[in-house]
């Protein structure tokens, strides 16, 4: 379905962030003048663009929860931005130990890295429906994703959380994460704040952007997710893993 068609020049330029995104970055520890020596992938001609969702929310907010029911209901594949790179953590790849501390840190890990993770399972996927769980988490991200996939999601899905809900969620979690600790989902929440929310705005103004709200029982806020995936009725039909109690199934009888 993908095509490699070019490699990039060395410099993020022509729709570089503002100053304010860039002290912010900066601040955190991030360069906005990442290298991407690394290839762009276009579909390949003929073929239909993918459907893409981005999963955005901060910390405990429920993005993986929620995105396996959207799995189950619509049979989307679902490839989580962090379950790549704790899997590059876990595989001691050459990133990992590098992914590892920033992680461990709540920092971000570099565009480039997580980019390529993500191009890689969307080129070696027969789906043609992603959902990608955790990112753009950065306006970087974000334009990495656009210059090196070449590609823009058809949706994108906010779970807002209060603060409070989100820490009690993460504390709870039980799932051994080297960051489900206090002081790592304090630093989460503050880079939440300061760099995710310009990529919610950006897809806001899009008018790309599904605020959902993510305080209630799991079962209650997938019945505000349903209804989002309806106009793609049609495009989301053709899936091949689809559950048979899905909506979107006829029913036969
Ligand atoms: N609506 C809910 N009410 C109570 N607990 C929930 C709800 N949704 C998810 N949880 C629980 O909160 C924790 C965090 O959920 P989840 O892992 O889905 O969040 P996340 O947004 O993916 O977080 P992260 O960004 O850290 O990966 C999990 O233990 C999950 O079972
Ligand atoms: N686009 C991304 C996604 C994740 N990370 C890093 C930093 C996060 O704190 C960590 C865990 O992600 P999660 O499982 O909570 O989605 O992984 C990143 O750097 N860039
Ligand atoms: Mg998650």
């Amino acid at each position: 379905m993908w095509r490699r068609v070019a490699s990039l020049s060395p410099m993020i330029s022509s729709s570089s962030p503002s100053r304010s995104l860039a002290r912010n970055q900066a601040a955190f520890g991030l360069n906005i003048r990442e290298s991407f020596a690394t290839e762009i992938s276009k579909p390949e001609e003929g073929a239909k663009s993918p459907f893409i969702t981005f999963v955005l929310g901060g910390p405990g907010s429920g993005k993986g929860t929620q995105c396996e029911k959207i799995v189950e209901t619509f049979g989307l594949t679902h490839l989580s931005a962090g379950d790549l790179l704790r899997r590059e953590i876990a595989m001691h790849t050459k990133n990992g130990d590098m992914i590892l501390n920033l992680i461990k840190d709540g920092k971000i890990v570099p565009s480039e890295v997580t980019v390529k993770l993500l191009q890689k399972e969307l080129e070696s996927s027969n789906s043609s429906k992603f959902l990608i769980d955790g990112f753009p988490r950065t306006e970087e991200n974000r334009v990495a994703f656009e210059r090196i996939v070449g590609a823009d999601p058809d949706v994108v899905l906010f779970f807002d959380c209060p603060e409070e809900e989100m820490v009690k969620r993460v504390l709870n979690r039980n799932q051994g994460r080297v960051d489900d600790n206090i002081t790592t989902i304090k630093k989460r929440l503050k880079i939440f704040e300061a760099l995710n929310r310009p990529v919610i705005d950006y897809y806001k103004n899009k008018g790309k952007l599904y605020t959902i709200n993510a305080v209630g029982t799991v079962d209650d806020i997938f019945k505000q997710v349903l209804p989002i995936f309806t106009p793609f009725e049609e495009q989301l039909k053709q899936s091949r893993h689809v559950n048979p109690k899905s909506p979107l199934v006829e029913n036969s009888s």
